[in-house]
């Protein structure tokens, strides 16, 4: 397998307004979506584009707020009530062959292949089997391969 772009941090938290407000007067984003919801992941999702190497988008934060009582986040929260860092994706060429080689790793894989916030097939791969990092692995959007 070989490991494509870090396409975004995830940073879960428990207000999106006040972290959107954060982002842009503390830290100075200008580029910041509008959130938009995503009932069947359990998430409200805005991402705060950060600048690229020219020619080349940058590294997106992407916020997160839970949504709905089954959201998956919601038990993160809870532990961490002023939000924080809670999932890295990378991005891959080829989503299947990348689900079959951490099979054989050995890495869980949390929940079927879906279809993630930039429109593309993901999937998550459990933290205890990935150094405490909550992974999520993304087909590099058609074009931009
Ligand atoms: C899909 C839209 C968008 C996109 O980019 O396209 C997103 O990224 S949405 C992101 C939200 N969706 C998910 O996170 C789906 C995958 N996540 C899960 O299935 C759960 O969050 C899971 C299984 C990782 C944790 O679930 P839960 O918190 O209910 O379980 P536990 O509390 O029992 O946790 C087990 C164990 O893992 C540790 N943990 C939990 N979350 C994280 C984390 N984000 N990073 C690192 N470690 C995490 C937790 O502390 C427990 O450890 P222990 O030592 O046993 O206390
Ligand atoms: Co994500």
């Amino acid at each position: 397998m070989k490991l494509g772009r870090l396409n975004h941090v995830g940073v879960a938290v428990p207000s999106m307004h006040d972290a959107i407000a954060y982002y842009r007067e503390v830290m100075g984003a200008s580029l910041i979506t509008a959130p938009f919801d995503m009932p069947e992941q359990g998430v409200k999702v805005a991402f705060v584009n950060t600048p690229g190497e020219a020619g080349t988008a940058g590294t997106q934060i992407e916020l997160i707020e839970p949504l709905g009582e089954t959201s998956p986040i919601a038990g993160f929260i809870a532990k961490n009530p002023a939000g924080g860092q809670h999932h890295l994706c990378y991005e891959v060429a080829d989503i299947e062959a990348a689900r079959a080689w951490f099979t054989a790793q050995g890495k869980r894989i949390l929940g079927p292949t879906r279809i993630g916030a930039h429109g593309t097939p993901i999937f998550f791969l459990h933290p205890k089997d990935m150094l405490g990092q909550l992974t999520e692995i993304m087909e590099t959007p058609r074009g931009d391969h």
